[in-house]
């Protein structure tokens, strides 16, 4: 059997990547290949595990596998090892990962052999791409860490492009054309619809010689030695907030667009009054989206706020008083 394929989504919070994960497993699933996925949320609990029921999964939760968590990405590399059922796997890091930690990990001795990393898939939310990118609304961790994400990837997907206009677009090309990507292709995109052929091409190359790795972008040499990575995220926080019973949608939504702008991220499983059933909640780009789940759904209701030094108290305070909890 010859080497299992490894696309690598990374991307910051709510910009694209489950989106587009989806995609790319519809896809391998029309052509009958068997996708492995590995999951890693922030959080303590993944909201969104029902969007890949009856497929082969791990999820690392409440960590990210590019540090905290990165014994168990070993042992979860180690059980796809073992399936010899999955012939493609794509790993999807938090929205705070840097993917050279994931990268480097695929390309330690005991994994070359078995995995190929064909690609490094990095999403950007095109409508917060300048704002995340500003000194004044933006912490110098985040900066760093969307560098990173671009820095390192193999082909940039720059996503959103439906809530964008052009002379937002002409400064964001600008920036990315500043980090030295000119040669990786950009894609312009919404809700990551991109020619499947594109983003299952492969794009990253390692060649070894005299059994050293060689990496195929000489500029990041000095990141595959001494492994002393900052963990620029180090700021970024979860939080879940369950038991609460349903919820007057209007009330949740402008709860949401009010909350501090370091709450960068929400998503959640949710009960609405007069409405049937389990919602999923999403709130990324200052949206909020509501879609019903199966009904055969049974979570129990959970929200998880994801955001750049996140006060627990002051959430949960302001949570309980809008709904009265
Ligand atoms: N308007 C708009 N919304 C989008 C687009 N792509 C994705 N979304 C929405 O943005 C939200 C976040 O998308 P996800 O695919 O979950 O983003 P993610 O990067 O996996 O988010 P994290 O879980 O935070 O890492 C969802 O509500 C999507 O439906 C797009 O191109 N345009």
């Amino acid at each position: 059997m010859g080497k299992i394929p490894v696309y690598i989504i990374s991307g910051f919070l709510g910009s694209g990547k489950t989106t587009v994960l989806l995609n790319m497993i519809k896809q391998f699933e029309v052509n009958n290949r068997r996708p492995g996925i590995i999951l890693n949320e922030l959080g303590e609990v993944n909201v969104e595990g029902h969007l890949f029921n009856k497929r082969e999964v791990k999820e690392l939760l409440n960590g990210c596998i590019c540090c905290t968590i990165q014994d168990d990405l070993k042992e979860t590399l180690n059980y796809f090892m073992g399936l010899n059922t999955v012939d493609v796997l794509l790993i999807e890091g938090t929205g705070v990962a840097n993917p050279l930690e994931i990268e480097e990990t695929l390309l330690s001795p005991e994994y070359l052999n078995v995995f190929e990393l064909y690609s490094i898939i990095s999403l950007v939310d095109a409508s917060h791409f300048l704002e995340y990118q500003s000194i004044f609304s933006s912490t110098s961790e985040i900066r760093q860490l969307l560098k990173e994400q671009i820095s390192t990837a193999s082909m940039v997907v720059l996503n959103k492009m439906d809530l964008v206009n052009t002379k937002t677009l002409g400064k964001i090309e600008q920036k990315i054309e500043d980090m030295g990507k000119q040669q990786v292709p950009i894609y312009q995109t919404s809700f990551g619809e991109i020619p499947i052929e594109e983003l299952l091409e492969k794009r990253y190359w390692v060649q070894t010689m005299d059994d050293e790795i060689v990496e195929n972008r000489k500029d990041r040499h000095d990141h595959s030695h001494g492994h002393d990575h900052n963990h620029h995220h180090s700021t970024i926080n979860a939080i879940k907030i369950s038991q609460f019973p349903e919820m007057v949608q209007k009330e949740l939504e402008q709860w949401l667009k009010r909350l501090p702008k370091n709450v960068l991220r929400g998503k959640g499983i949710i009960r609405l009054v007069g409405k049937k059933g389990l919602f999923q909640l999403q709130f990324a780009s200052g949206k909020v989206q509501f879609e019903k789940m199966g009904d055969d759904s049974s979570m129990e209701p959970t929200i998880i706020l994801i955001g750049d030094q996140l006060d627990i108290t002051e959430l949960h305070t302001s949570f309980r008083a809008t709904f009265n909890q």
